[in-house]
């Protein structure tokens, strides 16, 4: 439209009160889900309501007894194209569309002789539940409804005029308004809001497939890039927080309603409600635990670990995880990728922390952790592993592929022994939990394992020397020994550009290190490492953590 082009429009004669009711004396059903069709309709009915309705919505109202009208016989036009044409009529959409505070519209309906409807009932076909079951490209064609969000747009549009409804659990609303006058034009304000997000939800999920399974948009030169020329998601909002990671911003929790279920669809069982900063930590926490195949326990502080173990069950996991840094653990988030024991309750009761997430929790264990008041008790489906993630930036989103462990880089069958002897089963089993367990702490990372557990962890530093002082610092100062570093096994969540800082780990004792090599001085660390006699591997795969 150029700058000097009108939108055409002529003000309403009325102008609305937000509490203006507008009796239904008309309604047109089309709905695919029949729940709560016939009360419905029995309802409208009974207040006086001449019901219009297509194909088998109209057949399900007959059949209760109920006079209706088939839109076929308003319209004179068969249904047709195997449903593909039912409602697509002016003498449906002109009676949708008709704006009740123009005289001029209102005439025009009386010339053409069309009745306005004043309730419009429709819900789609179930596009997204059928994709679900992987149907196919013909199925899944005939499943995008045109017909309904037809109908549900020009009513959402002509809200002044029109209520629509596009959710059976809103009937009970339904009959009530109609009941006591029709609905206040505040209420088909937010009943046109709700129509208008589930249309639009609906045309995402009919666009990515379009744009992902059938005619992908991500080829660029003739390679798939594997990200389409759009992406679009919907999200509902969940709790609305108290506030955000200050207590200046507002906050609140938002959820994806398809797709695999996390930690935001975790159920509390007890505590007070979750916090902004609550789920930042429960996620890395959540994460961090189900990096490990066995029972594994984190600790989570600001999304960064202070203790990360595993264990014959997550008792041992925990007193072993706990003991990494029993001075952080304080306050912390603990999550276990199994089911939280009495045993495991009794060692994690005395230690204030904010929240705990597993799979379950044992009915002594739940009585035990539900005397802490404030303490926080989740349940949640362990994370999806694979896919993409995305996080904003400003003007943008950035989307990457998550970060998955490699066949070729994470299985220690394929490092590569760069100096020293190759490590003994327990060593190498260390080194595997360590290099697993590095890359929950943010880069620069540095994480020090004995024994299934971390003993020492650098991370979030801005040099990798300072992430490998920090990490020998905290081992042999965090839990009552001075030496806790020397015999440790070391993992380093990318290169060490320097030996400078392998030093730091060599000169504290440390047995092993895995880390991915690839610096333009490796032959220096490396060299550094064989002057200590110390094993070190290479992964060739990197874990950065931003
Ligand atoms: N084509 C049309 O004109 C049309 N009009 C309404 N529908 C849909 O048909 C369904 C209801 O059909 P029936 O009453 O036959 O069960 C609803 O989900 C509605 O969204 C249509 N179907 C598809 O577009």
């Amino acid at each position: 439209m150029s700058g000097t082009e009108k939108v055409h429009s002529t003000a309403p004669d009325v102008q609305l009160a937000d509490d203006a009711r507008r009796p239904v004396r008309r309604a047109l059903l089309s709905v695919f889900d029949k729940t709560g069709l016939v009360e419905l309709a029995a309802a409208l009915h009974t207040a006086g309501v001449e019901l219009v309705s297509t194909g088998s919505t109209a057949s399900t109202i007959a059949d209760a007894g109920l006079p209706v009208t088939r839109v076929e016989d308003l319209t004179g036009f068969p249904e047709c194209l195997e449903g593909r044409v039912k409602t697509l009529h002016p003498r449906v959409h002109a009676g949708i569309l008709a704006d009740s505070r123009k005289a001029d519209h209102l005439r025009q309906l009386d010339e053409l002789g069309i009745a306005a409807f004043e309730l419009v009932v429709v819900n789609l076909y179930p596009f997204a539940a059928t994709l679900a079951t992987g149907a196919d490209e013909n199925t899944m064609v005939e499943q995008i409804d045109i017909g309904g969000p037809s109908m549900v747009r020009a009513a959402a549009k002509n809200h002044p005029s029109v209520a629509v409804v596009v959710d059976p659990a809103r009937y009970d609303a339904v009959i009530e308004a109609v009941q006591t006058g029709g609905f206040t034009y505040a209420q088909r304000k937010a009943l046109a809001a709700a129509a208008f997000v589930h249309t639009a939800t609906y045309d995402v999920h009919v666009a990515s497939w379009m744009s992902s399974a059938v005619a992908p948009s991500d080829v660029v030169d003739g390679v798939s890039t594997g990200f389409p020329e759009w992406i679009g998601g919907t999200w509902d909002r969940g709790d609305v927080l108290r506030y955000g990671e200050n207590p200046h911003q507002r906050a609140a929790l938002y959820t994806h309603g398809h797709g695999p279920a996390g930690l935001a669809q975790a159920t509390q069982l007890h505590g007070k409600a979750m916090s902004y900063n609550n789920y930042v930590d429960a996620d890395a926490a959540w994460r961090a635990a189900w990096d490990h195949e066995g029972p594994a326990v984190a600790i989570i502080k600001h999304a960064n670990p202070c203790g990360i173990a595993v264990g014959a069950n997550i008792a041992e996991a925990h007193r072993r995880a706990h003991a990494t840094d029993p001075v952080s653990a304080y306050g912390g988030v603990i999550a276990a990728n199994g089911v939280i024991t009495r045993e495991a309750a009794e060692q994690i009761a005395p230690v204030f922390t904010e929240v705990v997430v597993a799979t379950g929790f044992e009915p002594a264990a739940l009585e035990i952790l539900q005397a802490k008041k404030n303490l926080r008790l989740l349940v949640a489906a362990a994370p999806a592993r694979g896919g993409v993630e995305s996080r904003p930036i400003s003007g943008g989103l950035l989307v990457q592929e998550r970060d998955v462990f490699q066949a070729d880089g994470d299985d220690p069958a394929s490092w590569t022994l760069a100096t020293g002897e190759a490590a003994s089963p327990e060593v190498l089993a260390d080194l595997a939990f360590a290099w697993k367990a590095v890359r929950a702490a943010k880069s620069n990372a540095i994480l020090l394992a004995a024994d299934g557990a971390a003993v020492g962890i650098g991370m979030g530093q801005v040099n990798r020397v300072d992430s490998c002082r920090l990490a020998v610092e905290r081992a042999n100062t965090l839990a009552g020994d001075a030496e806790r570093a020397r015999g440790a096994v070391a993992a380093s969540d990318a290169f060490f550009p320097f030996a400078d800082g392998l030093q730091v780990l060599l000169d504290a004792g440390v047995r092993a290190v895995v880390q991915p090599g690839g610096s333009i001085r490796d032959e220096e660390v490396v060299a550094a490492a064989a002057a200590a006699g110390v094993t070190m591997y290479l992964t060739g795969t990197r874990h950065f953590a931003h």
